[in-house]
């Protein structure tokens, strides 16, 4: 095991000097337009509350229809316009009459892996007015108050490398291949922002999920990196956990975990049942980061685009709420990232909410609410003089 840095920049670029960010919008399919326009409003309530920093929005209309239509989900010369803006807000790409695995890599993974966004963020927490499903066991409403994570996933190679490819299509003795890439760069840099991540929280606490009992090669490599970066964090304390078993402590032991890092596949399954731990895969948000800040950061809710409900105005905007706090929080805006994150929960503890938190409201209604909410908080914080 020899030493490695292939990676010498920090690990977190400072925010941009600038407080007049341009937003690229995508909304894309499904629930996504809507819970994206739920999240613009909280954005522009959020801006003019505050009077410091202000937001433009460009609209890209890059979605299944464009793909249907043109036959391209990112017209030629699409990223760069991307790279143009501080920061990319999107819904969800995902719809009935293209194959999974096209609008996929047509769309969302399209950015995420040239924009070198690796280090895909998603923390959980029981939001205040919001009942987990682990309350209803006997013994554990103290452990999911203290049900409080940052997943950190690999957000760039692993198990999404894209590597592989079909051959003899169609006989029957067609094999098709799906092979997971780790490379010492790739899991060097993650490691190191998760370290990053758990030092920065209270516990200082990471736990690193692998499966090298059963795949030999590149979770090897994984455990191995680890180890090496774990060197620079001695004040983190590490625990590693197997993924089937990591399944068992987060719903049995919530309270014994902080920070987690874990692969692109693993970190994706896990990230979807900590949604579910804290009340609905609807509340919770995801930072797609390129960490050196040379290319704008994603975000997006953790969700998909979940056509059963899409057109019926009762998707969750919570979870593009916390997305937009998490963007203003990244793009060096601390306090109005807690205000907005503030009027959510106040929001939630009045019993607005939607049908899958079980609540009656539609998507309108929960946003008027928080956007009033951002507005009294704001007056009452005397928010509104600061900054320019
Ligand atoms: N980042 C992205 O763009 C993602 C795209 N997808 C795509 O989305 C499509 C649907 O995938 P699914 O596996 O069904 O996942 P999904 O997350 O879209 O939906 C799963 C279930 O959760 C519900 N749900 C999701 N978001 C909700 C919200 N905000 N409020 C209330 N209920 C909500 C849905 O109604 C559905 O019953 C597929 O095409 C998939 O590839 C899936 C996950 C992420
Ligand atoms: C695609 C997907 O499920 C995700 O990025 O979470
Ligand atoms: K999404
Ligand atoms: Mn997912």
């Amino acid at each position: 095991m020899g030493s490695i840095s292939v990676d010498q920049h920090p690990p977190v670029a400072p925010p941009p000097s600038t407080t007049k960010y341009t937003i690229a919008s995508i909304p894309a399919d499904g629930i996504g337009p809507e819970v994206i326009s739920s999240g613009i409003r909280a954005l522009e309530t959020l801006a003019s509350t505050f009077s410091g920093f202000s937001f433009t929005f460009t609209h890209f209309d890059w979605s299944s229809d464009t793909y249907l239509e043109t036959g391209k989900y990112i017209p030629d010369g699409g990223l760069d316009e991307l790279r143009k803006h501080h920061a990319i807000l999107f819904g969800a790409v995902g719809d009935l009459r293209v194959p999974d695995h096209i609008s996929l890599w047509g769309l969302r993974l399209a950015i995420c892996q040239p924009l070198q966004q690796y280090a895909n963020v998603r923390p959980t927490r029981i939001l205040k007015g919001v009942t987990s499903p682990l309350s209803s066991c006997q013994g554990s409403e103290a452990a999911t108050k203290k049900l409080d994570w940052v997943i950190v996933r690999e957000n760039s190679e692993g198990e999404y490398a894209g590597q592989g490819g079909r051959s003899h299509v169609g006989q029957p003795w067609e094999i098709a291949t799906e092979v997971s890439v780790f490379t010492r760069h790739g899991v060097e840099r993650l490691m190191r922002f998760a370290y990053e991540t758990a030092r920065s929280r209270p516990r200082k606490k990471l736990t690193f999920v692998t499966k090298s009992n059963a795949q030999r090669n590149g979770m090897v490599l994984w455990d191995e990196v680890q180890k090496i970066v774990a060197r620079d964090y001695p004040d983190v304390e590490t625990d590693k956990m197997l993924v089937d078993a990591m399944t068992c402590r987060m719903t049995l032991q919530p309270e014994t975990v902080d920070t987690v890092v874990a692969t692109n596949l693993h970190a994706d399954i896990l990230s979807d049942l900590a949604a579910a731990l804290a009340g609905s895969i609807g509340i919770a948000p995801t930072s797609n980061l390129d960490p050196t800040r040379r290319n704008p950061s994603m975000f997006e809710p953790i969700h998909g685009s979940a056509w059963d409900i899409a057109g019926k105005g009762v998707a969750n905007p919570v979870g593009t709420f916390w997305t937009c706090a998490e963007m203003v929080r990244w793009l060096g805006q601390p306090e109005a990232a807690d205000l907005l994150m503030d009027a959510v929960e106040n929001v939630l503890d009045q019993n607005i909410k939607t049908r899958d938190l079980g609540g009656t409201a539609g998507t309108d209604e929960v946003t008027d609410k928080v956007c009033e909410e951002i507005q009294r908080l704001g007056r009452e914080r005397g928010v509104g003089a600061k900054g320019k």
